[in-house]
């Protein structure tokens, strides 16, 4: 462990450089992260395990950052102690909004990109929203170490792309080490210091906070202009609450206490308040005593790209599941959600994502984190119906869905950017092509890659077209999308009917092109999955009163012949004829338990069979290789 001279607190704000790092999902921004952990002397040979900071199991076990960690790391240069405030961002394009919260809290970012790879699409957006914050850039090329490398081509792309010299391109290997030490040196040399005024009242902007169940609620903050000590009583600007900090303290990588922080530095506070309402991410936290007039800038709050109810397994676990995502939410700005009922599944949540990961991760989260069981209804986005009598209706959900004769649908769209080896541009426009995808521009990054530009429905995008764009490219290609407008289209709702009743669950909005798929999957899928009564049960798909698809759970039966050995005919025929009315009367009288198991299977199987996990993602690569 190393001893700092530069004191939380006490450090001279000219030797603070606060930056992130920033990346195309699995370019090295942990592994990197790792090194500059080992070099600076913060952890530990003894203590060093891979992706350091990804310190959730799930992220763990995926291989993926999924929350941005802020650590403070020592840096001697020419005999200067400088304190870096690093962060390192997750890369998914589900996570984006997480890496735009980052990069309000550095003057930097370190734009790493795969040696083997080249640029690719969360490389351009992660460095636009970087410009955008106007934060000093360090490109830099990972994974130089690979004999795949090909560094010197990558290098000129990036030159090209920010406009520099090739050679400004660093070259690093998170894996060896090498490199690391001259990026450290050069993020001293150009990001610049903060410039936070020291002596003005105090202003924080919380960038990220999270529920611990021992302490309650932690802070993680951005000074940015005065010095907090560890005693004041703080003023959370929006919210107008007061609070006595419970402990103040950086994260190095542990969190260490402190009695002091100054401006330009990153840490946390505690408030031992338990109340997660209390706690907002892009609030500013000021001193009671001598408090700031304006509040920092704050954040936008992110819109959700998609919809799924969550409904506990066991309906007696609703209050848990209501305090469980109030935990969360504190942890995860982008998650939103509402009561909802269904007759299916009874009481539950109407929940906002930013994506398929997202939801993916949220609902690990809450059966890990809280214990809970769960059911997740079918993924949607939302839809603005207007109705024959005027009436306009906002659709989350499709059981929301109004009856009555339809004028116009909406559904919203996305601009999208797909990155892609040449050889594949035929594919991926037929792949475009069948998810109604229109062709914008098409740009040349280099004479090997294009760049196209399409606009496509949200709808179409946010399910399985990862997937089969990997799958159609080898692995090759990457996709970055954000929201752009909306446009009418030609949609209906399809209802599943099990023995004539409507199971809200299931039910659908869906391009009429492909509700017939839609209705035979899901009708398919139900017979397989709904056990065998005593009297037959069909299952429907249905559009309005029209029937468009149909699949029939034979009954079981009992050979009630099993005892007439030989004998008269008319006896067996008596029999058989005696059970076909009482499965007659069973039918009429029957009521179908569909079983949980059904509903968790039914439902989910989409989304496993289309996960755009990472293993797919490098099972594709090497497949390729
Ligand atoms: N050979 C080699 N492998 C590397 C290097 N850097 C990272 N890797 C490997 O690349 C994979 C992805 O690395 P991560 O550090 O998890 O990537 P990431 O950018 O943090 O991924 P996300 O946070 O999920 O976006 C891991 O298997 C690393 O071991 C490197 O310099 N050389």
């Amino acid at each position: 462990m190393v001893t700092y001279t530069n004191q939380p607190g006490f450090t001279q704000q000219s030797l603070i450089r606060n930056f992130c790092i920033i990346a195309h999902i699995d370019h090295g921004k942990s592994t990197v992260a790792d090194r500059v952990l080992q070099l600076s002397g913060v952890v530990s040979q003894r203590d060093m395990h891979d992706q350091f900071l990804d310190r959730m199991d799930i992220e763990q076990e995926r291989g993926i950052t999924i929350k941005s960690q802020a650590v403070r790391v020592p840096w001697v240069k020419d005999g200067t102690e400088y304190t870096l405030g690093m962060i390192d961002t997750p890369g998914h394009v589900d996570f984006t909004y997480e890496v735009s919260r980052a990069l309000e809290a550095c003057e930097g970012a370190v734009l790493l990109v795969d040696a083997t790879q080249g640029i690719e699409a969360q490389t351009l957006s992660n460095l636009y929203m970087a410009i955008e914050h106007d934060l000093t850039i360090i490109p830099v090329l990972n994974k130089i170490d690979l004999p795949s490398a090909d560094p010197d081509r990558h290098a000129a792309e990036i030159a090209n792309l920010l406009g520099c010299s090739p050679d400004d391109v660093l070259r690093v290997s998170g894996k060896t080490g090498e490199g690391i030490r001259e990026l450290l040196n050069q993020i001293v040399d150009e990001v610049p210091p903060p410039h936070g005024q020291s002596q003005a009242p105090v202003r924080a902007l919380i960038f990220d906070s999270v529920y611990d169940p021992y302490r309650g609620i932690v802070t993680y903050i951005r000074m940015v202009d005065g010095e907090l000590k560890a005693r004041q009583k703080i003023r959370m600007m929006s919210l107008g609450t007061v609070h006595d900090p419970g402990e103040l303290g950086v994260i190095c990588p542990d969190m260490i206490a402190t009695k002091a922080l100054g401006a330009g530095e990153v840490g946390y506070v505690i408030t031992g308040v338990k109340d997660v309402a209390q706690s907002k991410v892009g609030d500013t936290i000021t001193t009671e005593t001598l408090p700031a007039e304006q509040p920092l800038p704050g954040y936008r709050d992110p819109q959700p790209m998609v919809y799924s109810g969550l409904f506990p397994v066991d309906n007696a676990q609703f209050p848990e599941l209501r305090e469980a995502l109030d935990k969360l939410k504190l942890n995860d700005a982008a998650l939103v959600y509402e009561p909802e009922t269904s007759v299916a599944l009874g009481f539950g949540f109407r929940c906002g994502f930013l994506g398929l990961l997202h939801m993916e991760i949220v609902s690990e989260r809450l059966s890990r984190e809280f214990g809970l069981d769960l059911i997740s209804t079918a993924p949607n986005v939302t839809y603005k119906v207007t109705m024959e009598d005027g009436s306009q209706h906002l659709v989350k959900n499709p059981s929301e869905f109004p009856d009555g004769k339809v004028k116009k649908i909406v559904e919203p769209l996305v601009a999208a950017s797909i990155i892609t080896p040449k050889e594949f541009i035929g594919s991926v426009m037929d792949l475009c092509q069948d998810h109604r995808g229109q062709m914008g521009t098409m740009e040349y990054l280099s004479p090997e890659r294009v760049e196209m530009h399409y606009t496509m429905p949200l709808a179409e995008i946010v399910f399985d077209f990862f997937d089969q764009l990997k799958s159609r490219t080898k692995g090759y290609a990457s996709l970055d999308y954000h929201e752009d407008g909306e446009q009418a289209a030609d949609l209906v709702k399809v209802d599943i009917l099990i023995q004539g009743d409507k199971i809200d669950a299931f039910s659908a909005i869906v391009h009429k092109e492909k509700s017939y798929t839609y209705g035979v999957m899901m009708t398919k899928k139900l017979r397989e999955l709904i056990p065998r009564q005593q009297f037959e049960i069909p299952i429907q798909a249905a559009i309005g009163s029209r029937i468009i698809a149909r699949e029939t759970i034979r009954a079981l039966r009992k050979d009630v012949l099993a005892k007439c050995y030989g004998g008269d005919i008319t006896r067996k025929r008596k029999l058989l004829e005696k059970q076909k009315a009482g499965k007659k009367r069973m039918k009429m009288l029957g009521h179908v338990e569909v079983p949980q198991e059904a509903f968790i299977a039914a439902l989910s199987t989409g989304d496993a069979e289309d996960r755009d996990s990472k293993d797919k993602i490098r099972a594709a690569k090497k497949s390729n290789e």
